[in-house]
């Protein structure tokens, strides 16, 4: 029997304790609020997030107790925004993970320090990057709560490790996948929020399917620029880790990303947005960390700077989108 510890309350925690709980494995629940463990501990479910997912308790035991959590679990999946990720592990000693599997399930970076989750648990927890993977791939919480047929890639230098992992994951509904690509399929997950959040923002504004679709098909050369900039692979970026997880969130009525940009697209300010929203949007943080790093690299990345200038230097929506459409082909 696998013991695996869950971090995180959200859709995506919830939706993963679902699978890996309804394959038998044991299942710790880290959520940071005590009257949701005690709902979850009473009724069996969430009471914020997918609520209509039932769990078996013999096999779920959620709690506020992080070190508890951790204890005895093999495996360690981390499904925290990564805005918060410090602050969620800040009590834990720094070896807390020996000897664990780390899995991130995190869409974003470390704000700031602008490191993916899986470089900042090797820098600051000493996780080798061969005890780590990432979970990637289309795939919304709120479809695999329906038991909607899914796929998922796992991302890792291990991949013996990695295929351990989709054994945990695989039933009638989930298809999982390794694949060794792991800095780039995360990477990818983090940019493709910036173009949802792009989508959402020109859908706001009133233009239609004919210029999503451009830049949607923009943002993969965009995308591919910065990946060669960055760390030169070849790589199929056709591939469902990263074009199929960029048309998912770019189009999908379950999109964060897209839900928070087209409010902003409509003249809600940031922080009415967020608030409205309930939920994060990924998209928000991580474009500041990547239009820092490309300071660096010097990349050609028209659509992250049009959405770092309208969320963080507060330029009108309608005149980024207007300079994007001359640069579109
Ligand atoms: N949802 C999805 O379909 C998928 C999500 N992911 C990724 O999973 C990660 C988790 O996202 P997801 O589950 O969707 O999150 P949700 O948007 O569903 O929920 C937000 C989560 O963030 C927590 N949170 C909000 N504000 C704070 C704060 N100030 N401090 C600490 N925690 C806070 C909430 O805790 P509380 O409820 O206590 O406020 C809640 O757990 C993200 O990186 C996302 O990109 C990846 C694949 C699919
Ligand atoms: O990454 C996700 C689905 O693969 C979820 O992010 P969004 O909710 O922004 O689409």
């Amino acid at each position: 029997m696998e013991r695996i510890a869950v971090l995180g309350g959200g859709s995506w925690a919830t939706a993963l304790v679902k699978v890996l709980s309804e394959n038998k494995a044991d299942v710790s629940w880290w959520i940071r609020n005590q009257e949701d463990v005690q709902h979850l501990q009473q009724f069996g479910h969430n009471p914020r997030y997918l609520s209509g997912v039932r769990f078996d308790l013999n096999h779920v035991k959620p709690s506020t107790n992080l070190q508890e959590t951790l204890a005895g679990a093999d495996w360690v999946i981390l499904a925290v925004p990564a805005a918060f990720v410090q602050t969620a592990l800040k009590d834990l000693p720094l070896d807390a993970f020996k000897g664990k599997t780390l899995v991130s399930a995190v869409k974003g970076m470390i704000p700031r320090e602008n490191l993916l989750i899986t470089e900042y648990l090797e820098q600051k927890y000493h996780v080798p990057a061969e005890q780590q993977c990432v979970i990637a791939g289309p795939c919304h919480a709120e479809e695999v709560a329906l038991e909607k047929q899914s796929y998922l890639t796992i991302g890792s230098l291990n991949l013996e490790r990695a295929e351990q992992f989709c054994e945990l994951l695989r039933n009638r509904y989930v298809k999982a996948n390794p694949l060794d690509d792991i800095d780039g399929i995360e990477y990818c997950a983090v940019m493709k929020n910036i173009i949802a959040l792009a989508c959402g923002i020109a859908h706001g504004l009133n233009y239609g399917d004919n210029f999503q679709a451009v830049m949607v098909s923009n943002s993969m050369e965009e995308i591919e620029r910065f990946l060669d900039a960055l760390m030169p692979l070849h790589r199929d970026l056709t591939g469902s880790a990263y074009l199929g997880d960029l048309l998912v969130t770019a189009y999908s009525q379950f999109s964060r990303n897209r839900t928070f940009g087209n409010m902003i697209g409509r003249g809600y300010t940031v922080k009415s947005a967020q608030f409205e929203m309930n939920m994060v949007a990924e998209g928000y943080y991580a474009v500041q960390s990547i239009y820092e790093i490309n300071k660096r690299l010097q990349v050609d990345m028209p659509i992250t700077t049009a959405v770092y200038n309208i969320l963080y230097e507060k330029i009108s929506p309608a005149v980024e989108i207007e300079i994007l459409k001359d640069k579109f082909k």
